[in-house]
């Protein structure tokens, strides 16, 4: 089994290179691919810089010239749903990309033609993200992601999101990660644990948890792979 872990900084993938300790570095198409095994599963990370483009040269990257037979996203996010805080962790449901607008010719927001508006997650993956919760006694909430192509740091523009695609979290890179996956049927998950409130003092508040909120998703990730 060759399992891929995906995330869009070097922060969310540090705590990932340092836990496994040892592994081959690969440079491509100015991206790095670590490469290491774990309990008997194949692993590669990577980070894929921020923003859907570059996630989703990445995710097909890691399916096509690694052979990744499922992919794990772990990052942080900023909050939409006020009852998620800093520190909380969102498995996605589904996610859909907020920035993505044909709405001049009647489409719903997200929607292009032969598309959808959301693309749903694995549901044994969610499960097992559920179970590991459970297990370890970690408050997980099951939702819906945002994306796109921008920090999002205004209380208009967080509440618009929020409304229009019923989202609890939103962040650069998961929307297109799903539809890469998607398209060449790979499982996938994504997991983000929450940085800031996507409000006025979302920056602030990024550079403060980063680290910390990537460490715990992480942590959370590598939960799962005992359970794979
Ligand atoms: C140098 C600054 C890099 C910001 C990258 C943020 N990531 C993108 O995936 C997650 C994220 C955390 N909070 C967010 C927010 N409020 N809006 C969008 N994305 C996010």
């Amino acid at each position: 089994m060759k399992i891929a872990i995906m995330g869009a900084m070097v922060e969310e993938i540090t705590p990932l290179l340092e836990f496994f300790g040892t592994y081959e570095t690969i440079e491509h198409a100015k991206n790095r691919y670590y490469t290491t095994s774990y309990r008997g599963i194949d692993l590669v990370i990577a980070y894929s810089k921020i923003g859907k483009v570059n996630a989703s040269l990445t995710a097909s990257t890691l399916i096509e010239k690694f052979g990744a037979q499922k992919l794990l996203f772990s990052g942080v996010a900023g909050a939409l749903n006020p009852s998620l805080k800093v520190g909380d962790l969102l498995v996605a449901t589904k996610l859909a990309q907020h920035d993505l607008d044909i709405t001049a010719f009647g489409h719903p927001h997200g929607y292009v033609p032969e598309g959808s508006v959301y693309v749903e997650t694995d549901k044994a993956l969610t499960e097992l993200a559920k179970q590991v919760a459970l297990e370890q006694k970690i408050p997980l909430l099951e939702g819906i992601i945002a994306t796109g192509d921008q920090f999002i740091c205004d209380g208009v523009k967080k509440e618009w999101i929020h409304t229009t695609f019923n989202a609890d979290a939103t962040e650069m890179e998961g929307a297109s990660v799903a539809v890469v996956c998607d398209a060449l049927n790979i499982p996938f998950c994504v997991l983000r644990a929450i940085s800031d409130a996507a409000d006025m003092d979302a920056g602030f508040s990024f550079d403060e948890f980063l680290v910390s909120s990537a460490k715990e998703s992480a942590q959370f990730i590598i939960a799962m792979l005992d359970e794979l």
